[in-house]
């Protein structure tokens, strides 16, 4: 049993997309696994949300939606102004506590990035992940930007004692430029550790067989996959040295 949170330097990095890897890889050895969100934003009562995604793409029907607020806002913004109660984060994490009991993993996706708060009391993932003793997967954007949000949020789990399980690429362009190219090697030097994983632009597109191989390909084999940074890092960091 283990629980691993998935947060991102921001919305929108595709945590979503590395939680749906995370799972599918974890589904795919056999492995039994639960998805949590414990507040969604941003979607109607009869849209389809993150969870939905992650069902679609990595195959897995175990998945906790703790609360839905239709404005796309922190929850607890999106709880105030629809007069919804908060979600209750202690809450959410005595029912993550107790899914990890019967299975083999239970991935928790944060809302935006890692201090959004949950509530009035300015509950965040970060206190979720302290309160669990659990790890944190950081979902990062590839493009210029990305080393400051990385600094800060890395700095955010350090500061807090929260253990960092890994950086993850959300959305990694086929073709990258530059900054993309150079950024591979300073969010390694960020994180004092290989990059955990890079995932294709358009992966969240595919369907579930061939999201498993993206998956397989973009996660490091510390989260079951094949994804080398070294070799990674090699093949493109033509243009980056002198
Ligand atoms: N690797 C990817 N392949 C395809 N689409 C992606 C990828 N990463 C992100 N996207 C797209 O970018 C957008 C934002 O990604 P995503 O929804 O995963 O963000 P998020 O970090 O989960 O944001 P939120 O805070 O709303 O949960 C989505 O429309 C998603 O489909
Ligand atoms: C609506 C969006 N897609 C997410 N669900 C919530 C993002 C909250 C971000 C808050 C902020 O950092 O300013
Ligand atoms: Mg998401």
């Amino acid at each position: 049993m283990s629980v691993l949170i998935v947060t991102g330097t921001d919305t929108g990095v595709g945590k979503t997309v590395v939680t749906a890897a995370l799972a599918a890889l974890a589904a795919a050895r056999g492995a039994s696994v639960a998805v949590v969100k414990p507040a969604q934003t941003g979607v109607g009562p009869d849209e389809p949300g993150d969870l939905q995604e992650i069902g679609r793409l990595a195959g897995v029907t175990d998945l906790h939606e703790g609360a839905r607020f239709p404005d796309p806002l922190s929850p607890a913004a999106a709880a105030r102004v629809s007069g919804l109660p908060p979600v209750q984060l202690p809450a959410a994490a005595g029912l993550v506590g107790e899914l990890a009991h019967g299975r083999d993993l239970v991935l928790v996706e944060g809302a935006g990035g890692l201090l959004v708060r949950f509530d009035e009391e300015g509950n965040t993932l970060a206190d979720l992940a302290r309160w669990l003793g659990a790890a944190v997967v950081v979902t990062a954007r590839a493009g210029l930007g990305t080393l400051n949000h990385t600094a800060l949020t890395l700095e955010a789990l350090a500061h807090r004692g929260v253990q960092l399980a890994g950086v993850v690429v959300g959305s990694w362009p086929a073709e990258p430029d530059l900054a993309e190219r150079c950024n591979l090697c300073d969010l390694e030097t960020l994180a004092a550790r290989p990059l955990a994983g890079a995932l294709p632009a358009g992966a969240g597109a595919l369907p579930a067989a061939e999201f498993l191989l993206a998956a397989r390909a973009g996660l490091s084999p510390a989260f079951g996959g094949t994804f080398d940074a070294a070799t990674f890092r090699e093949t493109h960091q033509k243009g980056t040295t002198p």
